[in-house]
């Protein structure tokens, strides 16, 4: 359970001195419950990429409480933010953020490699994850030998492979042609189905949103809860 409460964050730009206060979350407060999948859509520019960084610790907040499973995320000091980062959050992007040198297999393995782990543990826990989101055959190909969603879907891969409990995506899909972004969808839900993972994602996009279990709208940094459409 991730336990959002009153969240307020202001950016200052422009120069020292002459900087001008740019509030853009404010006073955002909200649950995820463990398991679901959370939709947060709204404009651009609206605030949503910047609670997801929140979220993960990236930036802390000006004012508020991030409460993860009981824990106090926002008064963690950067080493701390960035071991709880590593146990707890995977991350999916719209660009996938592959590194062009390494394999599919060796971007998966590497956050393992970062967590210290043996060569075997890592080798059968990247082979177990290739198998679980369908990449079975691609092993040794780099990302440029990819299509766009075998790329999202090693991307999906790095993200669990670490078995991190809450996955955090900034539009999963959104380069992605129609068909495949059903696929990843698909994939979304089973992975929250099969291991209770929770989903925070951001989007614009409809079709994602209505796989959500709960989907709130931001609007110039307030966070307001909508009705979910979708009914499995
Ligand atoms: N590091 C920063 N310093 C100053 N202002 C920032 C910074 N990051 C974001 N902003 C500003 O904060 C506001 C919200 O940005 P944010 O990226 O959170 O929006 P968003 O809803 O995710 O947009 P998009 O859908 O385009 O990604 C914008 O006005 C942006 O210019």
């Amino acid at each position: 359970m991730i336990e959002v409460k009153n969240v307020q964050h202001t950016f200052l730009i422009g120069k020292k001195g002459k900087e001008k206060r740019v509030p853009v979350l404010r006073n955002v407060s909200f649950d995820i419950p463990t398991g679901d999948i959370i939709a947060v859509v709204g404009k651009s520019g609206s605030g949503k990429s910047t609670l997801l960084q929140i979220l993960a610790g990236f930036m802390k907040p000006e004012y508020g409480s991030i409460c993860v499973n009981g824990q106090e995320v926002a008064a963690f000091t950067e080493a701390q933010s960035a071991a709880f980062r590593l146990k707890n959050f995977g991350f999916i992007f719209q660009n996938f953020q592959l590194m062009p040198s390494l394999t599919a297999f060796e971007n998966i393995e590497l956050p393992l490699k970062l967590q210290g782990l043996s060569p075997a543990i890592r080798k059968s826990r990247v082979e177990e994850i290739m198998a679980r989101v369908g990449l079975g055959e691609v092993s040794d190909h780099f990302p440029n030998e990819l299509s766009g969603g075998q790329q999202q879907r090693v991307s999906i891969a790095r993200a669990l492979v670490t078995k991190a409990p809450i996955l955090l995506a900034d539009e999963p899909t959104g380069s992605l042609d129609s068909e495949t972004e059903q696929e990843i969808l698909a994939l979304i839900q089973q992975l929250n189905r099969e291991l209770n993972l929770t989903f925070v994602i951001i989007t614009h996009d409809e079709e994602v949103a209505n796989i959500a279990d709960q989907r709130y709208r931001m609007h110039d940094g307030a966070l307001v809860k909508e009705g979910v459409t979708h009914a499995i």
